[in-house]
């Protein structure tokens, strides 16, 4: 139970639902457990009239009737307070659910990207959804019925123990049996059902990924293999099922023949306690209603003992990631103004998990309002000092500077406020083109949103969808093309209107014509604005006040595109290149 400590602020949160509802099941049960008693005086009062022991019909009729109304009545106070438990209790258990989903999505997103690449995700919606549900368990089912049970228990054993000391013993009997099975039965079940869950779990990212990739698996023709691996594992799927429903079946025929057990035992040893006058007819009644009332909060227990052990290993789950400390975290509380001076100082980077060194050493600085390219082969670190700029990591050593103070004393939020940042591979939501423009500045106006889509060149297009702007992308806006993504996720940074721009090769998906043009409007857009943009072609680079030369991670040249261009290396190599590529065109 360490790990289910932590659900204890919430029963702390919810104390006096908590409580209300616990009250409520004991008078619920308390109700329920009357109605033995009152069966028993009316058969009482019917074999005493028939053994002559009461002579007047009139009052044998008026007491059965009588007692026939107070079952009635307690029936239904009964079930309104069963109904009172469950908005209590299971409302309760369904708050805390909400809270501690909540409260591990904070914590996804508090956590830095290094935690998005070590954990599927898969396992990231397993644990938000399933493990909080089956820590929900705990807190409605499982302490509602331990409460029914606990009362039903004692009330019951207690008037049993009051009426025959033997009688009660033997109907107690098959009761630890029918516990301890019911434990075996329900741990053997969710061991299965885990079993179960992770293989659809398997079934589900499988499909999901055939779905994402139909294109490649429609233009390899691979119809058939993914068909042949879809049945594999949709038949081990079904094998896991099948053994699942197989002990699940013999739980309630288990219960049956308990129940039936204690039945023939009160029927037997109370029958022979009758026939010597120990105890009247109607107690037999009496103990076979009590004997039907206790099997299934006794069946419960066990049920109850391994939901909690269920309960216990999701919330050790859960709290691996709520203990989790983010690698990047913010240190400052304040939102000031930033100007967008950047300056790195023998920065190097090295990823924790390949443990491959992006960047070397690497030392320049930007002023506010300047453009600086980012020119390099693929692979050489260019993503890499975006990463460190928008502090989506922290450099290995070195110092990064923003307004002349270490990047980690800025507030992170603010910063990253301050930042329109174009990522190579853009994301875009399954919303409106306009949704996924208004993104970048969630109050901007139509008029702004169109003004940002012509400035990314992207608004001809838009407008010749039939819906233009509320035009709804599919999922990660596959109907959109490729260039055609880039430059709506251009126009999201534009409608920022940010003090650095960060653009990160996100104009390769263009045709040269339509980069030109981009380019000329990101110029004058971004005036008074930093910008960083990473690029493979030089084009990018031709207007920018300087350019960083990229190589295995260390910065090889740097200077203006014309002085670069007066010395030997790669930028001239690339320039070369570039230019003949163009002219074969
Ligand atoms: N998030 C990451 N975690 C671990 N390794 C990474 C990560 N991002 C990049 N790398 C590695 O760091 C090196 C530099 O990658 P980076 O993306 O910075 O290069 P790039 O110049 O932007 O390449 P490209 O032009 O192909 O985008 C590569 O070897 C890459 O595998």
């Amino acid at each position: 139970m360490k790990e289910l400590q932590y659900i204890n602020q919430f029963f702390y949160k919810y104390r006096f639902r908590l409580l209300l509802g616990i009250l409520i099941s004991i008078a619920s049960r308390y109700l329920a457990v009357k109605v033995p008693e009152i069966v028993k005086n009316s058969v009482n009062a019917a074999s005493d009239y028939n053994q002559g022991k009461l002579t007047d019909l009139a009052v044998v009729k008026t007491e059965l009737l009588h007692n026939i109304l107070l079952i009635i009545g307690l029936a239904i106070l009964s079930g309104f307070f069963t109904f009172l438990m469950r908005q209590t209790i299971i409302v309760t258990s369904r708050l805390v659910e909400f809270d501690l989903k909540n409260q591990v999505y904070q914590q996804y997103q508090r956590l830095s990207l290094n935690f998005y690449k070590k954990n599927r995700t898969g396992d990231l919606m397993n644990r938000i959804s399933e493990d909080v549900g089956k820590v929900r368990m705990y807190v409605g089912p499982a302490i509602m019925y331990t409460i029914n049970m606990l009362v039903m228990f004692s009330v019951a054993i207690y008037k049993m123990i009051q009426i025959d000391v033997k009688l009660t013993l033997f109907t107690l009997i098959p009761f630890p049996l029918l516990s301890i099975s019911i434990f075996i039965l329900s741990r053997s079940i969710n061991k299965r059902s885990t079993i179960v869950q992770q293989q659809l779990s398997k079934l589900t990212t499988f499909t999901q990924e055939v779905f994402s990739g139909m294109n490649v698996i429609k233009s390899y023709a691979i119809e058939g293999i993914t068909r042949n691996d879809f049945i594999d594992i949709a038949e081990e799927n079904k094998q896991k099922n099948i053994n699942l429903f197989k002990v699940q079946a013999f739980f309630f025929p288990l219960m049956i023949l308990l129940i039936g057990t204690a039945n023939i035992i009160v029927l037997y040893v109370g029958g022979m306690e009758y026939i010597k006058g120990n105890i009247s007819m109607g107690v037999i009644a009496e103990f076979i209603m009590y004997t039907n009332m206790l099997t299934w909060p006794v069946a419960i227990v066990g049920w109850v003992t391994s939901t909690i052990q269920e309960a216990e290993a999701s919330q050790k789950r859960i709290n691996e990631f709520l203990k989790q400390t983010p690698d990047v975290t913010n240190n400052n509380e304040e939102f000031s103004p930033i100007n967008g001076a950047i300056k790195f100082k023998n920065v190097s980077l090295t990823y924790d998990d390949t443990h491959i060194t992006a960047l070397k050493n690497v030392s320049f600085d930007v002023n506010p309002g300047e453009t600086i390219a980012i020119i390099g082969k693929t692979g050489s670190g260019k993503s890499s000092i975006l990463n460190l700029v928008s502090r989506l990591y922290d450099a290995t050593t070195g110092k990064v500077e923003i307004d002349e103070q270490p990047i980690q004393n800025q507030n992170i939020y603010n910063l990253r406020n301050h930042i329109g940042f174009v990522p190579q591979d853009p994301f875009l939501f399954s919303d409106t083109i306009i949704n996924n423009i208004r993104f970048g500045k969630e109050d901007a106006t139509e008029e702004e949103i169109i003004e940002a889509a012509k400035k990314a060149v992207v608004h001809d297009n838009i407008i010749a969808f039939n819906k233009q702007y509320n035009t709804i992308l599919g999922e990660r806006g596959v109907t959109l093309s490729g260039g055609q993504k880039q430059r709506v996720s251009i126009a999201r940074a534009i409608i920022k209107n940010p003090k650095i721009y960060i653009f990160d090769d996100c104009l390769s998906a263009v045709d040269t014509e339509t980069e030109e043009q981009i380019l000329k409007n990101l110029k004058a857009i971004s005036k008074n604005n930093t910008t960083l943009i990473v690029s493979h072609r030089i084009s990018a680079a031709q207007n920018a006040d300087k350019v960083i030369v990229l190589d295995n991670g260390e910065i090889v040249q740097q200077g203006t595109h014309s002085q670069l261009l007066s010395q030997k290396g790669i930028y001239l190599e690339m320039y070369q290149q570039q230019l003949e590529e163009k002219e074969i065109e």
